[in-house]
């Protein structure tokens, strides 16, 4: 039997839980980052568990990396679902302030709390949370337009733990919150090794790269949202004809004197930097 493509690291996952621990105890609200192409493989099925009473507020960032139309469809799923999305482009930083604002808006409860116990109102804490590489670096520099100088250390918080005052009333952690790789789904895994939003995990780049290539010749099939044509304009292979394994295979050939392990760490690199266009590789029920 061959082994799963992904494999994980166990002490980077108990070491991410730590820091992810320890970071929600200090704040009123979580950001949550996901990945707009892969916005279901980049939830953490318990986060909601671990958040337990603080607020939560969904990102769906790199929304400039799937189509406008299915960015629509996703507003409308998670709102069917009682969730409201928030979608960004933190490299350009696009839909920034909206997201400012809802965070702001989600700690009010905290501070009604805080005045019906005789407290007086403070600023909402804030730290924003994701998979790796999902964008959270990049959204913490536009929430605090880079300002990188941090307000006071709070007792009590780790060293490297800062906070940065944005407005009046809200503070944001200058460190985002890593959430540590579920085990137990390879199809997730696969869509988050795709993105390279996985992390410390050990994968066979050239069965991911197949992996990657069937799929995107599958959503080719039966959506309109990836271009028939968006491999053979990149690799000058036309699309439909091969499993991912033979296109792989034929392009290495073409392309790199059959050397499949640089055609595919070309060809899942040309994927995540947005080269072979709006690809979203998760699509709403
Ligand atoms: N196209 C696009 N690129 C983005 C966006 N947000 C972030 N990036 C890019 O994605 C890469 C990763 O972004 P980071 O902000 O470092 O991601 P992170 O989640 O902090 O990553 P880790 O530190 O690995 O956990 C960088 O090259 C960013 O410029 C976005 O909305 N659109």
């Amino acid at each position: 039997m061959t082994s799963p493509p992904i494999q994980w690291y166990p002490g980077h996952i108990a070491k991410a839980e730590r820091q992810l621990f320890n970071n929600l105890k200090r704040v009123d609200v979580a950001l949550e980052v996901r990945d707009a192409r892969i916005p279901l493989a980049t939830h953490h099925p318990h986060l909601d568990r671990w958040l337990g009473d603080k607020a939560k507020v969904l990102v769906i960032n790199r929304v400039d990396m799937i189509p406008p139309e299915l960015r629509v469809q996703w507003e409308a799923w998670f709102r069917e679902r009682g969730e409201t999305p928030y979608f960004t482009d933190a490299q350009r930083g696009i839909g920034v302030k909206t997201l400012a604002q809802a965070a702001q808006a989600a700690g009010r409860a905290m501070n009604q709390r805080r005045v019906s116990r005789g407290m007086k109102p403070r600023a909402v804490r804030a730290v924003v949370l994701g998979f790796p590489n999902v964008g959270k670096s990049a959204l913490i520099n536009r929430l605090v337009n880079r300002r990188v100088v941090a307000s006071a250390r709070r007792a009590g918080v780790t060293r490297q733990l800062r906070w940065v005052r944005l407005g009046q009333d809200l503070d944001l952690l200058d460190a985002p919150g890593v959430l540590p790789a579920k085990l137990n789904n390879q199809a997730a895994a696969l869509n988050l090794a795709f993105c390279d939003d996985i992390g410390e995990a050990a994968y066979d780049n050239q069965r991911v790269a197949a992996a990657l290539l069937d799929q995107v010749q599958r959503l080719q099939r039966e959506t309109p949202f990836i271009p028939p044509d968006v491999l053979q304009r990149r690799y000058g292979i036309a699309d439909q004809t091969h499993t991912g394994e033979d296109y792989l295979a034929q392009w290495a050939e073409a392309s790199y004197q059959d050397d499949r392990e640089r055609a595919a760490c070309q060809l899942l690199n040309d994927f995540r930097k947005g080269l072979l266009g709006a690809i979203p590789l998760e699509l709403p029920d």
